[in-house]
């Protein structure tokens, strides 16, 4: 299982020193959420602030936008060449062409569902996609309780992949604990994002290390 801690629960006075810190625990990649306050009902950082963290981390940026205009969001944080780019279907019109230019702009192009959306939606999607982002949480804030239907979602996400594009990872984000860590593994989950576990623990290394089974 990888691991991709997610910057929201990071203490954002001493930023810097975060990200360092879950490199040197071992994190696989660094998860960032961008909230514009109208996708979702919270608001977080742009590139401004995405740049040092770039600059700080030794591993790959993992970025999950959670806005309206994905376009002009995409637009702002290529620059910042992160490893994936992830967008949720529920907020675009033309998914299948955004994949393409997120591809066209070297970057692994992902696609985020929310928890009430079906799997099967993206069915015809998945063979351009590097990665699906299954939300386990309604998005827009840290330290929620995991929805427990993810994990059928992931299961049935798993042989639509087998199917069309075995090669695509799946990621799942929101209330990720040791506590649900077995299941998810089970279901066929590739990577997990973990941000009130990890930030909130007394040892960064400890938290992650038991997420890596
Ligand atoms: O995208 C989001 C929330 O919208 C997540 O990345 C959360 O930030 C994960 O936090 P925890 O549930 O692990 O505390």
């Amino acid at each position: 299982m990888l691991v991709a801690p997610s910057i929201l629960s990071a203490d954002f006075g001493n930023l810097e020193k975060e990200i360092k810190a879950i490199c040197e625990a071992g994190c696989d990649l660094v998860h960032v959420d961008v909230m514009d306050g109208h996708f979702v009902p919270n608001l977080t950082i742009g590139p401004v602030v995405v740049q040092p963290v770039a600059k700080a981390s030794t591993k790959p940026l993992d970025i999950h936008l959670m806005v309206e205009n994905n376009n002009f969001f995409v637009d702002l944080f290529a620059p910042l060449k992160p490893k994936y780019l992830s967008f949720h279907l529920e907020s675009e019109k033309h998914p299948h062409r955004l994949i393409q230019k997120i591809r066209s702009l070297e970057i692994s192009p992902a696609i985020t569902l929310n928890p009430h959306t079906r799997v099967e939606d993206i069915e015809y999607l998945l063979e351009d996609l590097d990665m699906v982002l299954l939300m386990s949480v309604n998005p827009g804030f840290g330290g929620q309780k995991f929805i427990p239907s993810v994990i059928e979602k992931a299961k049935k996400l798993k042989e639509l992949i087998n199917k069309r594009n075995p090669k695509c990872l799946i990621e799942v984000d929101g209330g990720v604990s040791d506590k649900n860590i077995k299941e998810l593994k089970d279901a066929g989950v590739d990577i997990v994002v973990a941000g009130s576990y990890v930030f909130g623990s007394d040892s960064y290394k400890k938290a992650i290390d038991s997420l890596k089974i």
